[in-house]
């Protein structure tokens, strides 16, 4: 008798929770929503001059115009993401006499980059047509038209002249590395920085360490402290450091900042320049994680600068006072905007000083980076060894390594009578299991290492293997097992019943194809019973597997007129374990507590950290009955890359998210595998479609 039986709740909590995160989404897209509702008159505000004061017409062409927008985005975007895209698509139409046919034709591109491939054309046609009524109603607004000299600037200012015509952007390294072969490399492997006395830039003359070139801003700035101390320069050597950096940045070639960075070394630093220029990519990505560290620095105070504070500072401004501040701003903007034309970067360190320091800290996460143990380890404190973390412009990326398989154990060479061997061959298989496994040579690892427990013991079992490890062919082995047990004289007898129980009806619909199929040969019937399919009773009857959910069955048991037909269960097979938790949990628990001792469970699990408490709510033997295989035995090892974009902007954000997305495929695809994306919607599985295949088209 069993007393005390876990949970499976609760042995299964600490897992992912599909159903949970499912739930969890749920709740914040109706959050989002909510949002949505409230900033829609913030954005109104922004979109339409004097809010408060139009007339209703300028109102209904801006609801319409949302409803378009809604339309166009297919209520998939967040409020800031929602209020962008508006922002944008209005920027598009807010010209006076357009044609929007061509208007829509020549900014087709933009706009699918920023709502996806799928957009119709008919959606964006309405989307341009309400967003100019919008414009055009505003602009004979009597209300507004006092103040619309204002907003025509500042939509002219929005659309700045020759910004669509399309231009290349220029190669952004000029210097390749000749490789010993004679191919010209494109540098793209992550330098790791760090700090390395003894390696500098000495008096400006760069001082080549042939052991290990490290790369990094102490250096830049050792350099130019030399240059300085020779009096080649009249400013600091930080705020030299500085000027090199924004030079190093911008998007001009490395032929077209030569020069300059000439000027500002002078000529007898030439072999800086050089150097400069040769490891541009590796000072590029360091300069920006120095910026990226910064931003984050200045995020998280401002954030705390909101909280409410005592005795806050108030400045009193004269109306001159005012005026004068706001010409300050102007002036700045402009001045950043002509830098922006020049391709410059701004680089908003207010010294030298400070990019230094940001681009050294270390993040938290870098110490976790791979420092983690053996592949066998379960510690969750750190990630694997050989790990390695990039970071990019506006992204970053972690690469974790396949696990390296695990070693041969002298256990498993010693399954085969006739030699030694650690994978059994289909063809030494008693002749009716060679005809479910019609198409394999072989038992894989995992297969053939739990083949003998399960099919030629009783025993129950529970098997944790990764997913793609083969547990369909586990549950094959324990069915013939099952089949094995009832030939007499040569005949098979087909007084039994299997029952498979599936997470999910589609699941279960899959499950009956696959052993259907596999198992016609020995004339045995397979069914699916879930919510869809329903069995009459003499179709159960005539049906030795049954495929169903965990509901179901606990239905069909609880009927006392058929409990003639579950005493002829021999084998319970509940496949997907993790998967049924909470809820479900208690319906698995009831399913096994009303099984009969005498019935074989077989539970087949993704990998579980608690999985000697499910082995016990199983009925599974830990000595005998249990088998965990983590993710070295994977028959594919799995190398693992992370990307966070954190691009602030939506429109720049989607099309890095492409990029990022097409630039992997193809390495993928290049390398002779095969490629799969995963993404939250059915939607989005269409849009990113669509848009590698356009992508690959051109
Ligand atoms: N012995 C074998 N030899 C060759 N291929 C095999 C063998 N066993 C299974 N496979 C193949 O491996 C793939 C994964 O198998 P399966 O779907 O059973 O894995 P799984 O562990 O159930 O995965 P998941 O957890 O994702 O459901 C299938 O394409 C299957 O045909």
């Amino acid at each position: 008798m069993l007393t005390q039986l876990p949970r499976l709740t609760n042995s299964l909590r600490d897992h992912f929770d599909v159903d949970r995160a499912y739930l969890q989404r749920k709740e914040i897209l109706r959050n989002i929503k909510s949002i949505r509702l409230r900033d829609d008159s913030e954005l109104a505000r922004r979109l339409v001059h004097r809010w408060d004061d139009v007339s209703s017409d300028v109102r209904l062409a801006y609801k319409q115009f949302l409803g378009s927008v809604r339309e166009l985005t297919d209520g998939e975007f967040s409020s800031d993401e929602f209020e962008e895209v508006a922002m944008f698509i209005y920027g598009l139409f807010n010209v006076p006499d357009i044609d929007i046919k061509r208007r829509i034709f020549e900014k087709k591109g933009e706009l699918q980059k920023l709502v996806g491939y799928s957009a119709q054309d008919s959606s964006l046609q309405k989307v341009a047509e309400s967003a100019h009524r919008l414009y055009m109603l505003q602009r004979d607004d009597p209300e507004t038209a006092s103040a619309w000299t204002g907003i025509a600037d500042r939509h002219c200012e929005a659309i700045e002249f020759g910004s669509d015509i399309a231009f290349k952007v220029p190669a952004r390294f000029l210097v390749d590395v000749p490789l010993e072969n004679g191919a010209i490399s494109v540098v793209d492997s992550f330098v790791t920085v760090i700090p390395h006395e003894g390696q500098h830039l000495m008096n400006g003359q760069y001082t080549l360490n042939a052991e290990r070139e490290v790369v990094s801003l102490r250096s830049l700035k050792d350099a130019c402290e030399g240059i300085v101390k020779q009096g080649s320069s009249p400013v600091s050597g930080d705020d030299l450091a500085l000027a090199l950096c924004r030079l190093l940045l911008s998007n001009k070639a490395g032929d077209e900042i030569a020069g300059d960075l000439l000027d500002l070394v002078g000529d007898g630093a030439f072999e800086l320049v050089q150097y400069l220029l040769l490891h541009r990519k590796e000072l590029v990505d360091t300069i920006q994680y120095g910026l990226f560290i910064l931003k984050s620095e200045k995020m998280a105070s401002n954030g705390q600068a909101r909280m409410p504070s005592y005795g806050t500072q108030v400045t009193v401004q004269t109306e001159s006072e005012r005026q004068m501040d706001k010409l300050r701003r102007k002036e700045e903007k402009r001045h950043k905007r002509g830098m922006d034309q020049e391709g410059m970067q701004d680089i908003p360190a207010d010294s030298f000083a400070s990019l230094l320091i940001a681009s050294e800290k270390k993040q938290p996460f870098d110490d976790l980076i791979g420092t983690g143990q053996g592949p066998n380890s379960f510690s969750v404190s750190a990630l694997p060894q050989g790990t390695t973390r990039f970071h990019g412009s506006n992204y970053e990326e972690v690469r974790i390594p396949p696990t390296a398989t695990a070693p041969i154990r002298p256990d498993e060479k010693l399954l085969t009578a006739v030699f030694i061997a650690f994978q059994i061959e289909i063809s030494e298989l008693d002749d009716f299991a060679q005809a479910a496994f019609r198409g394999y040579k072989s038992l894989n690892r995992i297969q053939s290492r739990i083949f003998y427990t399960t099919y030629y013991s009783n025993e129950n079992i529970l098997v944790c293997a990764p997913t793609g490890a083969g547990k369909t062919n586990i549950a094959m082995i324990s069915v013939l097992h099952e089949i094995k047990q009832h030939f007499r004289d040569g005949i098979l007898r087909k007084e039994f019943k299997i029952v498979y129980v599936a997470p999910m009806k589609a699941l279960a619909a899959e499950v009956t194809s696959t052993f259907s199929q596999r198992l016609s040969p020995l004339n045995l019937v397979v069914k699916e019973l879930t919510g869809d399919m329903q069995l009459s009773r003499n179709e159960l009857e005539q049906t030795q597997m049954i495929v169903t959910t965990p509901e179901k069955w606990d239905v069909i048991t609880r009927k006392s007129s058929d409990m003639s037909m579950s005493m002829l269960v021999k084998l319970l097979i509940i496949d997907e374990v993790h998967l049924l938790n909470d809820d479900r949990g208690s319906v698995i628990e009831a399913l096994v507590e009303s099984t009969q001792s005498m019935i074989r469970i077989v539970g087949l699990s993704a990998t579980l950290p608690n999985y000697l408490e499910v082995a016990q709510f199983l009925r599974v033997n830990a000595e005998t009955g249990l088998f965990f295989f983590d993710s070295c035995y994977r028959p594919v090892p799995l190398a693992q890359q992370y990307i966070g974009i954190s691009e602030k902007d939506f429109a720049k954000r989607n099309e890095l998210f492409n990029k990022i997305c097409y630039d992997k495929v193809v390495e993928s695809v290049k390398q002779g595998h095969q490629a799969m994306v995963f993404v939250h919607s059915r939607k989005d599985t269409g849009k990113v479609a669509r848009m590698l295949i356009l992508k690959f088209i051109s």
